[in-house]
């Protein structure tokens, strides 16, 4: 009977939760290989263990549709059998699944090779996004040779994918629907798992709109004053080409020429870093003494071992773009990131081994609960221990930035930095996936790609081209994650709820007191704190098995994601912009843009 069902039934997935192990990891060693040293080779490799485990997952889903779970007794065990019930891409028949896999792997060996030529040395053409082309959006002001790098880097990397990503995106929807959902849009939106996940996330954008806006006004007007009025209108959107980031998702390479008060000393990292003589390995190490400063986990030997923390120098072609790997044996941990001695990938290896320090809190779960409460919670975790290295505070501690005045004028300057990072990136993460519902949907069809991409920038992140765009272009591609099937709500998310964390743990740390001038939340530091690394570790050893707000009331006493956090970080910069962007009259919003797009 019924009793004896589920007791077969936590029989059943206690093997398929080790069989599923051993498939992830053989699958995960397979794709580790291909992303480190692309090769032929590697790639058919790649390609045949995923059409293998696909059809091993297949066989073992059957048997799992044949328990009676929805009738269990016993809520774990049921919602093991549910997230089991959805085998994924794995669903396809093996045919459109090799196409599938095969569209992105092209979309992902397209933008790990795509180079363009030097803007002054039009001979020599081994430029990569990384490093090249960031530094050369990190460090040029000169109009003309950011718009060239732009539009070159948009032909190389964007353009040639167009017809793969339209076979992705057909294929994926196949999928989806295979795992009963309308399209993609509907099967990513339900990672979220909650009724009204895409009206959350509309509602958490109006919270945080007219912060953007006041920050857009004011980066516009100072833009405007260093290149003119031709180059940077009054009223219009910002050419993307000159905010210091090839995608104009931070803007942090604009500060050192647009702060607030720029007679008071500058906090440049990188200068620091390289004064100093970090090397990557100095910089992994000093991101692990932060985590077990909370005391929270350091990492495995393995992990020194096999991650690759400097692009290889052997010749061969990888994937730079820095990930974190899990590959679920319950040891084996990697980050694979093409490190320079840099502000932004100081604060990129927090980043990544916030992944795997999650990781490392959920290791002995099942291996079906090895994930994120929801997907903003993987990206929020390394986040949330930048926002404590970030503060003068801590950086002086580290010997990285050198005394200076705790004055409102240097608090104001340190949150337009931050601003610049945190607040910017709000609509751009917004737009890449309202583009891509919109695409899975079917409401933007093959023939206006580059203009529906472009109408979403232009109308929520107040940018344009340097340039006409036509069909031809497909300027979408040209960020890393639309090229290799990563999901970018996730980063939407984390950018508001890893507010919510740092305020609960800086509580903790008896670092934030609410109202209290000296104990503000944009300068608290979490460091050598147990109390606050305890109370993480609680959350994060969680994984997915129980739904998000429970994970997330455990550290916060909240259950709804909002922007609540984030508001009261800038609070203090939201008040000054107001105040200067009235003072010089600038215009609050954009006007729409002059450049053809579509
Ligand atoms: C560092 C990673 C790997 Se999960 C990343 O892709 N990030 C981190 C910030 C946003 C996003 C990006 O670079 O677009
Ligand atoms: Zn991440």
């Amino acid at each position: 009977e019924r009793a004896a069902e589920e007791a077969a039934g936590r029989e059943f997935i206690r093997t398929l939760d080790d069989l599923t192990g051993r498939a992830k990891n053989r699958k995960t060693i397979a794709s580790w290989d291909y992303e480190s040293n692309i090769t032929e080779h590697n790639r058919e490799r790649q390609l045949q263990v995923a059409l293998e485990v696909a059809e091993e997952e297949k066989e073992l889903w059957k048997e799992t549709m044949t328990y009676l779970w929805h009738e269990f007794e016993d809520e774990d065990l049921k919602r093991m059998f549910q997230k089991y019930s959805k085998l994924g891409t794995s669903a396809l028949p093996e045919d459109l699944n090799q196409r599938l896999i095969e569209a992105i792997n092209n979309m992902k060996s397209i933008y790990a090779t795509a180079t363009i030529c030097d803007y002054n040395d039009r001979s020599k053409c081994n430029l990569y996004v990384e490093p090249e082309v960031t530094n050369i959006f990190a460090q040029s002001t000169d109009p003309e040779e950011l718009k060239y790098t732009w539009l070159e880097w948009h032909k190389a990397a964007g353009a040639p994918s167009k017809g793969n990503f339209t076979e992705y995106v057909n294929m994926n929807n196949e999928a989806a629907k295979l795992n009963g959902y309308d399209s993609v849009a509907e099967w990513w939106l339900g990672e979220y798992e909650e009724p009204d996940t895409e009206e959350q996330f509309a509602e958490l954008w109006t919270q945080v709109k007219p912060l953007y806006d006041q920050m857009h006004a004011y980066v516009r007007r100072h833009l405007r004053l260093r290149y003119g009025e031709d180059i940077v209108s009054a009223r219009g959107p910002i050419p993307a080409h000159l905010l210091g980031n090839i995608w104009a998702q931070t803007w942090n390479h604009v500060e050192k020429f647009t702060r607030p008060y720029p007679e008071k000393p500058d906090v440049d990292v990188t200068a620091a870093l390289l004064s100093q003589n970090y090397t990557a390995l100095k910089i992994f190490k000093t991101a692990e003494d932060f985590f077990k400063s909370l005391n929270l986990s350091g990492m495995p030997d393995l992990f020194w071992e096999r991650s690759i923390i400097e692009k290889p120098n052997d010749g061969r072609d990888l994937v730079c773009h820095a990930s974190a790997w899990d590959f679920f044996d319950s040891e084996d941990f990697r980050i694979k990131q093409c490190t320079t001695i840099t502000s932004a990938f100081f604060k990129t290896t927090h980043h990544e081994m916030g992944h795997i320090q999650y990781y490392l809190q959920y290791k002995d779960l099942p291996v079906v609960y090895r994930a994120g409460a929801n997907p903003g919670f993987h990206e929020a975790v390394g986040d949330i221990m930048s926002l404590s290295v970030s503060t003068p505070k801590h950086l002086r501690v580290m010997g990285l930035l050198e005394d200076g005045p705790e004055d409102l004028e240097s608090n104001i300057n340190q949150l337009y930095k931050m601003g610049l990072e945190k607040i910017v990136f709000l609509p751009f993460a917004y737009v890449l996936d309202l583009f891509r519902y919109g695409v899975f949907r079917g409401t933007t069809s093959e023939s206006d790609y580059n203009c529906h991409f472009w109408q979403l920038r232009e109308s929520l992140q107040g940018v344009e081209p340097p340039a006409p765009r036509s069909e031809a272009d497909f300027d979408a591609a040209a960020k890393y994650h639309i090229s290799a099937d990563v999901e970018y709500m996730r980063y939407y998310i984390s950018y508001i709820i890893q507010f919510q964390f740092h305020r609960s743990l800086c509580q903790l740390a008896g670092e934030y007191v609410p109202g209290d001038p000296d104990k503000l939340l944009s300068n608290c530091d979490i460091y050598n704190s147990t109390a606050a690394g305890n109370a993480l570790g609680k959350m994060l050893q969680l994984g997915s098995s129980k739904p998000w707000p429970d994970a997330m009331e455990a550290l916060t006493g909240q259950r709804k994601m909002d922007a609540s956090g984030v508001l009261e970080y800038f609070q203090p910069l939201y008040d000054w912009l107001k105040e200067e962007n009235e003072r010089t009259g600038e215009y609050i919003g954009w006007e729409p843009s002059n450049v053809q797009y579509c």
